[in-house]
C-alpha cells in the first residue's frame, strides 16, 4: 500500500501528462451567507440552451454499443491517460497531500452507487457504507448529491457526514459525530449548532407547484419519471423510448415557460429542473470548506469524487482555489476539470480503502 510520501520522480512523470496541481483561475470566493450569495447571480452557465432534444441525445452517447476497434480503444487509453487513474497513480496523490488536512466530498449516484433504471432503486452496498464510515472517521466527508438530502441519506445511513442534497441547494452538517479527527472545525467549536444552508428556500412553493404539473402530464409519457429532490426536480428518460424523447421535452417545455424563475439543466438520461439562482455543486464545495474553517488554509487537501457534468462545477472551484484534487468516475474519455479518474463505484470503493489504509500509522 502506497503511504501518504512524497514520491518526487512519480510526480515529474505524471505531471508531463496532466496539470497537477490544478491551476488557480479566477473562481471561488469566501461565502457569507449562502442565500445572499446565490441570489447576486441568475445562473445560465450549464443551462440546456437551443433545442433540448438535441441536448438529451448529445448527452447520452452509445459507448454500451459501440463494438471495441483496434487502433481506436488505443487512441482512447492515450486520451484518458491526461487523467490518470487515482488508483493506480494514487502515489502521486498522496505526495500532493503530504501533511495537509484532507477532506472529502463523495458524490452519490454512478460514484457511491451504479447506475440503474429505477432511481429509488439505487442502493449502496455495505462493503461501500464501510468504506465511507472509515474515510468520515479519519476526514471530514460530505455527500455532495442532486437527490434530496432525506432520500440521499436514506440511502447512506451515516450520520456523522455532511450532506448537501438538491444539487448543493440544501446543506446540513452531521447528527452525530464520529470519533475523528475534525476537532478544528467551526462546525465542533461551535457544538450542538449545525451547519444549515438552503439558499432556494423561497423557490419551495413554485417547485411544489411545478412537480404537480409535471406528474400530471409526464406519464402520458411511457417510462418518464418525475422525482421530487425537494429544492429541484428531476425528469428521468433513462426507460423513454428514444422516439419520445421529443415529446417529452415538449411536455416539459409547456410547463416550464410559465415558470422564467426555473431554469433546465441535464445529467445522465435526466432533465434537471433548478432555481435560476447561481448555486451550484461548487458552491456547495465552498460553502463546506467556509464551514470547516478551511477556506483560507493552504495546507487542505479536498477530495471530489463524481461522475456527472453536474460535478464538474466542484472540479472547477477545486481549479480554482489550486488545491486539492478533482476525480471523475467514468469508464470513457470525457471533456472534465478533474485531475484523476476512477472507473466504476468499484474503483471508488477501492479508492477510499487506499486513502484510509495510507493515513492509518
Ligand atoms: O448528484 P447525484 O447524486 O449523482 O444525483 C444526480 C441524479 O442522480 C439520480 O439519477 C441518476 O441515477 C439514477 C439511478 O441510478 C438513474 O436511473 C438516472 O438515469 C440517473 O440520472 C437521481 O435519481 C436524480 O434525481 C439525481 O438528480
Amino acid at each position: 500500500m502506497t503511504k501518504l510520501v512524497p514520491e518526487a520522480d512519480a510526480v515529474v512523470a505524471a505531471s508531463r501528462h496532466f496539470s497537477f496541481p490544478p491551476p488557480r483561475t479566477a473562481s471561488g470566493g469566501v461565502v457569507e451567507s449562502c442565500r445572499k450569495m446565490a441570489a447576486a447571480q441568475i445562473d445560465l452557465g450549464a443551462a440546456v440552451t437551443g433545442s433540448w432534444l438535441d441536448s438529451m441525445k448529445a448527452s447520452s452517447p452509445r459507448h454500451r454499443l459501440m463494438a471495441p476497434v483496434v487502433g481506436a480503444a488505443d487512441a482512447e487509453h492515450d486520451d484518458w491517460m491526461r487523467h490518470p487513474s487515482a488508483l493506480s497513480r494514487f502515489d502521486l496523490l498522496a505526495s500532493a497531500a503530504k501533511g495537509k488536512q484532507i477532506a472529502v466530498f463523495l458524490d452519490y449516484d454512478g460514484t457511491l452507487s451504479p447506475i440503474v433504471e429505477d432511481p429509488d432503486r439505487a442502493v449502496m452496498t455495505d462493503e461501500m457504507r464501510d468504506a465511507v464510515r472509515g474515510v468520515a472517521a479519519r476526514f471530514p466527508t460530505a455527500i455532495v448529491s442532486g437527490r434530496c438530502r432525506d432520500k440521499v441519506f436514506g440511502f447512506v445511513r451515516l450520520a456523522e457526514l455532511y450532506y448537501a442534497g438538491s444539487h448543493g441547494m440544501d446543506i446540513r452538517g452531521p447528527t452525530a459525530h464520529a470519533n475523528n479527527h475534525h476537532g478544528s472545525s467551526k462546525q465542533q467549536e461551535h457544538e450542538g449548532e449545525s451547519v444549515l444552508c438552503q439558499p432556494a428556500r423561497e423557490f419551495l412553493p413554485m417547485i411544489e407547484e411545478v412537480r404537480g404539473l409535471l406528474e400530471a402530464k409526464v406519464p402520458a409519457i411511457p417510462g418518464a419519471k418525475v422525482e421530487d429532490n425537494k429544492f429541484c426536480l428531476s425528469v428521468h428518460f433513462r426507460c423513454v423510448d428514444e422516439k419520445r424523447w421529443g415529446a417529452l421535452a415538449e411536455q416539459v417545455r409547456s410547463v416550464l415557460k410559465d415558470y422564467p424563475k426555473l431554469r433546465l439543466t441535464q445529467g445522465r438520461k435526466v432533465l434537471e429542473i433548478r432555481p435560476v439562482i447561481k448555486w451550484d455543486k461548487g458552491n456547495a464545495l465552498d460553502f463546506l470548506l467556509h464551514s470547516l474553517g478551511y477556506a483560507d488554509r493552504s495546507d487542505v487537501f479536498p477530495i471530489y469524487i463524481g461522475d456527472d457534468r453536474t460535478d464538474e462545477d466542484a472540479f472547477r472551484v477545486l481549479r480554482g482555489r489550486g488545491q486539492g484534487a478533482g476525480i471523475l468516475v467514468s469508464r470513457f474519455p470525457k471533456d472534465t476539470a478533474a485531475s484523476f479518474s476512477l472507473r466504476d463505484p468499484a474503483e471508488v470503493k477501492d479508492f477510499l480503502h487506499s486513502l484510509v489504509e495510507s493515513t492509518t500509522t
